[in-house]
């Protein structure tokens, strides 16, 4: 087990002779700890494999240093890297037992019989493979040989980390909740440094102590699920986690009030804009706005969505698109007039896409 320095690293593939270098990951600097779980997240192209093949090996970094704990493995090959890996399909011996196929990794180590047995039945309770630990590979379905590709690359405890590629991509739906929440607790109960590719942002937010939201190639966010919610850093995290994500509306700010198109917010904070600031908006998320029929800020109601659960309204703020929670009583159909209602503290202001503070009062 180790922690990860990611020491500068970046990396741009090859590209045409003469031609610039185009970055496939922009330059990071962070130091991912020993024992926690990360998930890496963004939208296709973003730089998320790149950044797991650098850590294991496939890829080496065309800048900065890999560290596992002091020692520098940025050339070393993967085999000397000491990590385990699980792909995006299963990677198993069909022909060997369930319980062959998690011994595998410990045998080639020469691990002792009594203590491989000891690990396999650990790690198959954990993962439910106990009742078909004596059932050849070959025919169980697809999940359950997923599984058993999970439980390979979880079976040793001296990795220095454990990374997986989309893993749940050929799981069924209906398990794909279980098996999520079963790969947190296995993550809670064998204290690996686990690092998990994915684009669903809620795969990363069930899984990860720490989601690591990138985009265009650059890290955007590195943040607990919470932090990512409550205090986005950039205007793509606020947009990109959150179903739906957070409304941006352009604004001009004076002191602790922003102007949305001649309809004024109260910021509840002061800020001082810089003079050159390119792009201001207020960021809100639908979740903490509330939609009266009378009442606080005055907006249009453009459309409403029953989702049985709440209902959603699509809104017009001086001519600017957002979406709000309809309150439990409100009765507001399209074409209404109706009043807004941001819960205190949840209306950031965003400067140039990046998230400002501002100084309360
Ligand atoms: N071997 C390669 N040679 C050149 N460019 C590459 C290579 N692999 C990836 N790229 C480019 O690097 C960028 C990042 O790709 P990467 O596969 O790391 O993103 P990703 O977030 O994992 O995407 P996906 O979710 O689609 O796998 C993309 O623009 C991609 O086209």
């Amino acid at each position: 087990m180790a922690s990860i320095t990611l020491d500068h690293i970046a990396h741009a593939y090859p590209g045409a002779p003469g031609a610039a270098p185009h970055y496939a990951l922009k330059p990071i600097n962070h130091v991912w700890q020993n024992g926690r779980a990360y998930a890496l997240l963004g939208p296709s192209g973003c730089g998320k494999t790149t950044l797991l093949n650098i850590i294991s090996g496939l890829v080496i970094p065309s800048e900065g240093r890999l560290l596992f704990d002091t020692a520098d493995v940025t050339r070393l090959p993967t085999e000397k890297r000491n990590i385990a890996q699980v792909f995006q399909f299963p990677v198993i011996y069909d022909t060997m037992t369930v319980a062959e196929n998690l011994a595998f990794p410990l045998k080639n180590r020469g691990m002792e019989k009594g203590a491989i047995k000891r690990r396999v039945d650990e790690i198959a309770e954990l993962l439910d493979l106990k009742p078909v630990l004596g059932r050849r590979a070959r025919g169980l379905t697809a999940d359950a040989k997923q599984k058993i590709s999970l439980g390979r690359g979880l079976v040793r405890s001296d990795v220095s980390a454990v990374l997986f590629d989309e893993p749940l991509t050929v799981i069924d739906p209906a398990l794909k909740w279980e098996l999520r929440s079963k790969l947190k607790s296995v993550h809670q109960a064998l204290d690996l440094l686990m690092i998990y590719v994915t684009h669903d942002q809620v795969e990363a937010l069930t899984f990860a102590d720490e989601v690591v939201v990138m985009k265009d190639g650059a890290v955007l966010q590195i943040g607990t699920p919470a932090e990512l919610f409550e205090r986005p850093a950039h205007s793509f995290v606020g947009y990109f986690i959150g179903s739906p994500g957070m409304n941006f509306l352009p604004a001009t700010v004076a002191g602790h009030e922003a102007n949305v198109a001649g309809t004024v917010f109260d910021l509840g904070a002061r800020y001082a804009t810089p003079a050159n600031a390119g792009k201001i908006e207020i960021g809100f998320r639908p979740d903490y706005a509330t939609l009266h029929e009378t009442g606080g800020i005055p907006v249009r109601v453009l459309k409403v969505e029953d989702l049985g659960r709440r209902r959603l309204a699509r809104i017009s703020v001086g001519g600017q698109e957002a979406i709000a929670t309809l309150a439990h009583e409100a009765d507001l159909s399209p074409g209404d007039t109706a009043g807004l209602i941001i819960e205190p503290g949840h209306l950031h202001l965003f400067v140039d896409d990046l998230r400002v503070e501002g100084e309360r009062a």
